[in-house]
């Protein structure tokens, strides 16, 4: 099967988008990390799709597949390259729309200079929402707010959980460049705890709305940047009084701006969605 594909990213967070508006088909696992392979197929972070919505319930329904074929929640950067995707093809007018994903309604809105605010919805620190199960870790308190801790090579590593819609872990750190993302991330990835696994966010503060995040994300491995995991990472820095809104961040792939006024209230995300090139692939 031949299909065509636009390939995105978002600070580095690099996409396969496809518009199944017109043709709905399916792929299978299999298909889907063939498309994100970055040696046999395209090279991806994520696969989203587009497809229509039902009718009165949002402008698009937007699908989002991790490079290991995993339907997942929720992408943030994924989100604003959706809404170039479907503005730039001509699949509809509007600068502000509603999108539809498996964790609920997102509102996006595409700006005058290129960039799109995308409204994430209102974090949860609750552990069932991610899920987590903290039974037997150690926890303690920091202003009222919880982290627990995993032992890992003799230390104990604390970490806070929030859900975006997808689970997220964040640690804070002092030293960005030397945190042993890709060794600690796969092993709180995969830790019994955590039953649909999680996503491991790094985030060292540099002053009071500026910090250094780096990601290991759920089913892709480090990114360049993860829009959900700035969204969890910032909400969760901002309970723990290391930061405040609005925040910079700064990603291996480019800047994220966010802000988050507090419980209730949405998490805004501000940042880049670029096109790099339209083709097509036969899928074996
Ligand atoms: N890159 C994304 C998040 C994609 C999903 C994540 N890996 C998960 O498994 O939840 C973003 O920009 O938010």
């Amino acid at each position: 099967m031949k299909i065509k594909f636009t390939k995105m990213h978002g600070a580095g967070n690099d996409f396969v988008v496809l518009d199944c508006t017109r043709e709905p088909f399916s792929l299978t696992p299999q298909q889907l990390r063939f498309l994100a392979d970055r040696h046999f197929g395209i090279g991806a972070d994520q696969i989203l799709v587009v497809e229509p919505a039902e009718a009165g319930e949002a402008d698009f329904k937007y699908r989002i597949f991790n490079a290991d074929g995993g339907e997942v929640e929720q992408c943030g950067n994924g989100a604003r390259c959706f809404v170039k995707f479907v503005y730039n093809k001509g699949l509809t007018e509007k600068k502000r729309i509603r999108a539809k994903t498996m964790k609920g309604v997102i509102e996006l809105e595409l700006k005058e200079d290129g960039m799109v605010r995308v409204s994430m919805g209102t974090p949860s620190f609750e552990p069932s929402s991610l899920p987590f199960n903290p039974q037997g870790l150690p926890s303690r308190e920091i202003r009222g707010f919880k982290q627990w801790a995993v032992r890992y090579k003799g230390e104990l590593v604390w970490f806070s959980v929030c859900s975006m819609g997808n689970p997220h872990v964040t640690i804070v750190t002092d030293d960005i460049e030397s945190a042993p993302v890709k060794e600690l991330g796969p092993f709180i990835e995969n830790h019994p705890a955590f039953p649909r696994r999680v996503n491991v966010g790094f985030i060292q503060p540099i002053t009071e709305h500026e910090a250094n995040v780096r990601v290991w994300e759920r089913g892709a491995g480090e990114t360049l940047a993860c829009g959900t995991g700035n969204c969890a990472a910032a909400a969760t820095s901002i309970e723990l009084g290391v930061l405040s809104s609005p925040i910079l961040t700064h990603n291996r792939g480019g800047d994220l701006r966010l802000a988050w006024e507090g419980e209730g209230e949405d998490v805004e995300l501000f940042g880049p969605a670029v096109t790099v090139f339209d083709s097509e692939i036969e899928v074996p």
